[in-house]
């Protein structure tokens, strides 16, 4: 798995330290051993767990290094599944604090694991909805982050509200024009706006990915995100 991720992590030129490519290792063995008794992920050869968990997750770092000269404190990721982008981003980085929350109590079980497993510090996970988890938490994070979870006028009433005004949504996207279309009542109701587009590639199979960055302009009406349930039944 090393010399895959290694191989990987040069073609879109990040360097990590030994200690942390190990880190990754152990994680990516460990859910090839969990997803044997609980259904985790449906990717889980090596090459699948390097690229389309591991190094997509990681085309989020170059924000998180320098990010408009601002300090980042604290990231949500909702809907982290096994842990993508959050807990990869979260090894790597390992001077910020990252929240990862989900819905489904065997992926958390398992992060909790995990993160007991490398004696991971800077990390905190939570079974719950984002509409609920919102309550304690509203306007508490510098960036959010959230993967394939819901089309993107729905993942923008998660993730907004729980960002600082001037905070940004790093949302991954593969196809992006109509879904941005589509968000454009969401993104005025929120007070967001797409300030930058990038596009890249994986590095093995060349497949195209998107990185939206949102930042937050202002304050959100606490009406949003409305009751669980409803954002993806009734998007703005
Ligand atoms: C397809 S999985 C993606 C997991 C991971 N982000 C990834 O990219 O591999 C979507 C996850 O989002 C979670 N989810 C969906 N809606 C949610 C909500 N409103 N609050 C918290 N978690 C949610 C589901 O439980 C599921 O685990």
């Amino acid at each position: 798995m090393k010399k895959i991720l290694e191989k990987g992590l040069g073609i879109i030129n990040l360097k990590l330290d030994e200690k942390t490519m190990d880190k990754l290792c152990v994680y990516g063995e460990f859910l090839q051993k969990k997803n044997k008794i609980v259904n985790l992920t449906s990717i889980i050869d090596d090459e699948g767990i390097i690229e389309k968990h591991f190094i997509d997750s990681l085309l989020l770092q170059k924000y998180l290094e320098n990010y408009e000269g601002v300090e980042i404190k604290n990231v949500i990721d909702v809907g982290t599944g096994a842990g993508f982008p959050g807990m990869v981003l979260a090894i790597v980085n390992p001077n910020i604090n990252f929240t990862l929350i989900d819905s489904i109590g065997k992926k958390v079980e398992f992060l909790k694991e995990l993160k007991e497993k490398l004696g991971i510090e800077n990390v905190n996970i939570y079974k719950t909805r984002a509409e609920d988890f919102i309550k304690e938490n509203r306007e508490k994070f510098d960036i959010g982050v959230c993967r394939a979870v819901s089309e993107l006028r729905v993942i923008l009433e998660y993730i907004i509200p729980f960002l600082k005004v001037g905070g940004s949504f790093l949302a991954q996207k593969v196809n992006y024009e109509q879904e941005l279309e589509e968000a454009k009542n969401a993104l005025e109701l929120l007070n967001g706006e797409v300030i930058k587009i990038d596009k890249m590639r994986l590095p093995f199979n060349g497949e195209n990915r998107v990185v939206l960055n949102i930042k937050k302009t202002k304050t959100t009406d606490k009406r949003y995100p409305r009751r669980a349930g409803i954002p993806v039944k009734r998007p703005l």
